[in-house]
Parts: C-alpha cells; structure tokens; sequence
C-alpha cells in the first residue's frame, strides 16, 4: 500500500488531535462494503476509537474481516448498529437506500443522529422525506484514493446541521483526505462526475498509455511501472508544486518538441470535448439516479 502523501497545506492528513476535536461519540456506518471500509480505515488510522464504531452489513464475510481488521462492533442489522449513535454514516448503495431510511426512521427520529449520505444521486430532500423527519444531514461525495488517505470529498449540509456537526462531518471524511464544500446541490452531481468517478478516468489513461507502449513493443510490465509511477509523479507536482495543471504542461512541452506531437494529436481527436462529454454523461446519470429512486 501506498504511503500517505507529505503533508502539505491543501492536502494535510488529520492527526488524532484533529479526529478527536469535534467528538461524536459514536459512529454508525450502514454499509460496509468498499467505501465504508475505506472511511474506516482513515478514521482508525487518524486515531479514532475503535468501540466508537458500529458498522451494519449483512454479508457476514465482509462484517467479520472489518472485526478483525480494524477492532470495530458489527452487526446484521442497520437498527441494532444505529441504536445511540451520534452519526449515522450511510455507505448503501443509492438503490437500497430508501429502503434503510424508512427502515432506520424511528430509531433517527428517538436520537436525532447527525445523518451523513454518501450515495450517489440520492438528494438532502429525499433523505429527509424517507426519514420522515427534520434531521441534520450532510451529503457526501467521497472516492476511493480515501483508502489510502489521498480521498477527495465534496460536502453540502442542510439548514438544520448546526456548525459542529458540519465540524463532525469535515472531520470524518476529512480522516481520509480532503474536503470542499459545495453551496448548491445540484452541484453535488458535477462533484459526483469530477471526483467520485474522477479515479477511474485516470486509470482508464494509465491503461490506454500502457497498451499503447505495449503495442509499440515494451514490455508489459516495464510500461505498467512506468505510466503508473508517471500517474503519481504528475499527481503529487499538481498538489505540491502550486503551480496551475496549465503551467506544468507547458514545462515539459519543449517547442517542436515529443510532448507537442502528442499534445497535438490529443487536440485533433477532441480530448477535451471527450472529456466534457464523459463529465455531462456522469452528471446526467446522477440525476437519473435521484429521479430513479424518488
Ligand atoms: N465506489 C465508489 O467509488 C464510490 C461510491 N460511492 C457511494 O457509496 C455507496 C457505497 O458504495 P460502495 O461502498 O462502492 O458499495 P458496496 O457494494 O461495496 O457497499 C455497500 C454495502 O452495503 C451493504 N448493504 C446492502 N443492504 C444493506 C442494508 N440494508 N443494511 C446495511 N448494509 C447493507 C452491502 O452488503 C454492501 O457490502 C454508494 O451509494 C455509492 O454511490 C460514493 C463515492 C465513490
Ligand atoms: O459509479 C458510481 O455510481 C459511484 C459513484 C461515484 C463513484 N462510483
């Protein structure tokens, strides 16, 4: 596994002082599968209590390896890992998801949790409406680099989300790397397309770059080492160099030069216009989503 990236000012990871600051004392995670786990393990690293966090899920094998691997309580059933808890994180996919809140709704609405969504499409007004009930609820929109701290997470809250809980909501997912938050939220499906799918964009080009090197010969394991580590060195001088993504381009693309002749026949296939395309799609796919499961 990756080490965490050096701190820097944009994209510090919290320490055990920070994940303590805001205090809940007790999460509940329903769901435990791939971004449940990942979150998990941010906040157990950044020094959380481990008998802070219930998670549900009902596959036994993934509940027994989150026991195992980071010491939290498991359970089967969402309402028995909800029963108290101070937040309730929901990592269901958006399509069960109306299903565990109408579910969840009497126990919310006895202990007022801070709710916190983190499914795709599914909008603040919905939430509200399957729980029945006026709670502080934070939408948002983690992606999977949280597993190895380097996560980015968009965040809206509603009106009833007083200031520590939004406190509460940065800091937990701010356990598995950086968070912004949005004003508007429809803004939350750009977000969605930007950065909750954004990983798979990247390993989509590490793959063409790969199969194009193959293609010309290299072998595959020299072209997988060297696209990958050319992903991780261009990421880490965009979030510690400060300089625009425009600017560094433009320092390793000598006039006439190889990187121009790609450049250019990136420019003559509409890479940009592709990229605008696969943006639209992922947003508009977002929405259905909500409208899907209304
Ligand atoms: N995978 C990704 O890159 C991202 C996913 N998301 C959102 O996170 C959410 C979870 O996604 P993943 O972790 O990838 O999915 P996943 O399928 O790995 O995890 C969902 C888990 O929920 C469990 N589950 C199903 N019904 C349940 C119930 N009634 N009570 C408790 N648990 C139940 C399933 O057994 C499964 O393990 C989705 O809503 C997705 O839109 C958000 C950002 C990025
Ligand atoms: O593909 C999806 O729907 C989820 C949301 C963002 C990333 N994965």
């Amino acid at each position: 596994m990756l080490a965490p990236l050096d701190p820097t000012p944009s994209l510090r990871m919290p320490t055990p002082a920070d994940s303590r600051l805001p205090n809940p004392r007790s999460i509940a995670f329903i769901g435990g599968g791939n971004m449940a786990r990942s979150l998990i393990g941010a906040l157990i690293r950044g020094g959380a209590r481990a008998g802070s966090i219930a998670v549900a899920e009902p596959n036994a094998e993934l509940r027994d390896a989150l026991a195992r691997d980071f010491g939290v309580a498991v359970h089967d059933a969402a309402r028995t890992a909800a029963q108290g808890a101070d937040v309730l994180v929901l990592a269901v996919k958006p399509q069960v998801l109306k299903t565990v809140c109408t579910d969840l709704a009497k126990v919310a609405a006895a202990s007022r949790p801070l709710v916190i969504s983190i499914a795709a499409g599914i909008r603040i007004e919905q939430l509200r409406a399957w729980f029945d009930t006026d709670l502080p609820i934070v939408r948002a929109m983690p992606n999977t680099p949280a597993l190895i701290g380097a996560g980015a997470t968009g965040l809206i809250a509603n009106d009833s989300t007083s200031a520590e809980q939004r406190a509460q909501a940065e800091a937990i997912l701010g356990a598995a790397g950086r968070t912004v938050w949005i004003e508007r939220e429809e803004l939350m499906d750009t977000v969605t397309a930007l950065s909750g799918s954004g990983p798979a964009y990247f390993f989509l080009l590490v793959e063409a770059l790969e199969e194009a090197a193959v293609a010309q010969g290299l072998p595959r394991e020299a072209a997988r080492a060297l696209a990958t580590q050319t992903c991780l060195g261009a990421g880490r001088m965009l979030v510690e160099d400060g300089e625009s993504p425009a600017r560094l381009r433009e320092r390793v693309t000598s006039p006439g030069g190889t990187t121009a002749a790609a450049l250019d026949a990136f420019a003559a296939g509409d890479l940009r216009g592709l990229v605008a395309a696969a943006v639209d799609a992922a947003t508009r796919r977002g929405r259905e989503l909500s409208e899907q499961y209304s």
